[in-house]
This record gives C-alpha cells, structure tokens and sequence, in this order.
C-alpha cells in the first residue's frame, strides 16, 4: 500500500475566528470536496517548506517560518494509499489569498454552525482536533 505525505495549513485568522478552506478543484481526486490548503511533500522537503511552497502556489500567500507552529499529523486510509497528513497553524502571511488553481476558498467561521458540504474525511477529523489548540 502506497504511503503518502502532505501538510496542510490551518490559516487562522483570530480576529475573525475563521480558518480558510478550499475546494478541490475538477481534475483532481476528490473534487468539490472542501479540504484545508495543501499538499503533497516532495522528495526530502520539510513539512514546513512544502507547506510554504503549496501556500505560495495555490494561494498566492507568503508565510515565514516564525508563523507557523506545528500542531499534529493524522493518518487517514483511503482505499488507494494511506496519507500522512502534518498539520500546522499558520497565524499571519502576505497577501490576501487568490485562488490560483481554481478552487473555491471559503472562510469558515469556527462559532458559527454553517453547514459546508461535502468535507473530506479528514476536515471533520482535523475541525475536531482544532478544538484543542484555538
Ligand atoms: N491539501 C490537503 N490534502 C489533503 C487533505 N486531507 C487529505 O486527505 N488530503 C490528501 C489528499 C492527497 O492525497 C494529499 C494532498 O494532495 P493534493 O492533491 O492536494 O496535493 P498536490 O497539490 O501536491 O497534488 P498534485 O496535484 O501535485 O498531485 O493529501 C486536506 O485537508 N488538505
């Protein structure tokens, strides 16, 4: 079974209390499901910088390592491959984020029961685990 390894970033705006989401572009596995900014880790690259190179390609957003602080991995088995995922808080970046491959972004308010459909497994996993942390 294949192994893959990404990072996703959990862009939190505290004024607001929201995180940013995006939906998976057509084309890609999983499309229309919303999903928090991310990807895949490239051969011997660090969570962090390929978190800061995804944010760069997909939002337009520059993030600086002193904003980012790690806060867990899950594991997730989907039928083709299990996926690592590291997840890390990102507090502040430059530029309002664009979205550079088509997707949908959405900031989600924490407080705020609003019903966005459909979620990757994950999302609900990791909206369960922010609880600890924000
Ligand atoms: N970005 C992101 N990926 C997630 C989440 N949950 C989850 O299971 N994944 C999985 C889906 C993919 O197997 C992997 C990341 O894939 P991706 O397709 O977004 O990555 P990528 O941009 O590097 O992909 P590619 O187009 O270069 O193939 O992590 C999530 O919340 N965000």
């Amino acid at each position: 079974m294949p192994i893959i390894n990404a990072c996703l970033g959990i862009i939190y705006n505290k004024l607001e209390n929201s995180v940013l989401l995006a939906c998976r572009p057509e084309g890609k596995p999983f499309a229309g499901y919303w999903e928090f900014p991310g990807g895949k880790l490239e051969r011997d690259e660090s969570a962090f910088a390929a978190l800061i190179r995804e944010l760069n390609e997909e939002l337009d957003i520059i993030v600086a390592i002193p904003n980012l602080s790690y806060l867990d991995q899950i594991e997730y088995q989907y039928p083709h491959a299990l996926v690592t995922l590291d997840i890390i808080l990102v507090t502040a970046w430059q530029n309002e984020p664009q979205p550079l491959e088509g997707q949908k972004l959405f900031w989600y308010q924490l407080d705020k029961d609003i019903e966005l459909e459909p979620l990757l497994p994950t999302t609900a996993k990791i909206f369960e685990l922010l609880a600890n942390y924000l």
